[in-house]
């Protein structure tokens, strides 16, 4: 039997996912999708008797404002909320601001599926002196600069979330509080490939839908029983789907 309960959830669609841009640390809104998608979020909990005593999420306001909405839905806007640039997406440097698509024309699908989705192969960095430059916005203001990435690979990612998840998230659960995560498709993949230890040659082929929960029963010793989606399967796999095409050239 599940000793925990855990539920994730990827921010709905933002303006950036609507526009096909490559988002990472940039802090684009939601879309009017994205915020339906957030509040269809909270009823899907709602309708299968969640609550939560606690939430986490990032410095981004799509992953915030998606949490918002699924905590006005289960009326629980009185819970904590920890916020974390721990769990942001992961940083996308130079590419911050391209078109997906568009990148796929100039520099092949093969090569934007690498930078998209290779476990240890980082995209093109930025430059300090770039205006993208994270380190110059005030909400990473109280950070050490040299923790504030100039680009990050999914193992990346994974090193900068795994100390949150252990010495934030992983304590809440164990003193019995019920979680949810706001957070984003990569750095969500780069929890669940900890937790589900997938090989770095299959996490590539893992995407993660906007707005759908996604629950994790573990055991006592916090190791996976079983994962869900909440929502069928068809959906859930043209979700999917939908994720890894956004890396195509646009036909
Ligand atoms: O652009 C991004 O930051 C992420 C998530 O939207 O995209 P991708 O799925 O290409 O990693």
């Amino acid at each position: 039997m599940a000793k925990y309960t855990i539920v994730f959830v990827r921010h709905g669609e933002s303006e950036w996912n609507q526009k096909n841009l490559f988002c990472g640390w940039h802090d684009a809104d939601l879309s009017e999708t994205g915020l339906a998608e957030a509040k269809n979020a909270g009823t899907m909990l709602k309708e299968k008797g969640y609550t939560f005593d606690i939430a986490f999420t990032s410095l981004l306001k799509r992953a915030i404002k998606t949490l918002y909405f699924v905590q006005d839905e289960l009326d629980l806007h009185w819970i904590p909320v920890v916020r974390h640039w721990r769990l942001n997406e992961r940083h996308y440097g130079a590419l911050q601001g391209l078109n997906k698509s568009e990148t796929a024309e100039k520099y092949g699908e093969a090569q934007v599926k690498i930078w998209r989705r290779s476990y240890d192969t980082p995209p093109p960095a930025l430059e300090k002196s770039d205006e993208r430059w994270s380190a110059n916005e005030v909400k990473y203001g109280n950070l050490d600069e040299s923790v504030v990435p100039p680009c990050e690979c999914l193992k990346d990612t994974v090193i900068r979330a795994l100390p949150f998840w252990h010495d934030a998230i992983v304590p809440a659960m164990k003193a019995g509080k019920r979680v949810i995560v706001s957070a984003h498709g990569n750095s969500l993949r780069a929890i669940v490939k900890y937790l589900d230890n997938i090989p770095d040659s299959e996490i590539p082929e893992l995407n993660i839908p906007t707005g759908i929960p996604l629950v994790y029963e573990l055991d006592e010793n916090l190791r996976p029983l079983k994962h869900y989606y909440l929502a069928d399967e068809a959906q859930v796999k043209a979700a999917m789907e939908k994720v890894a095409n956004q890396g195509k050239v646009k036909k």
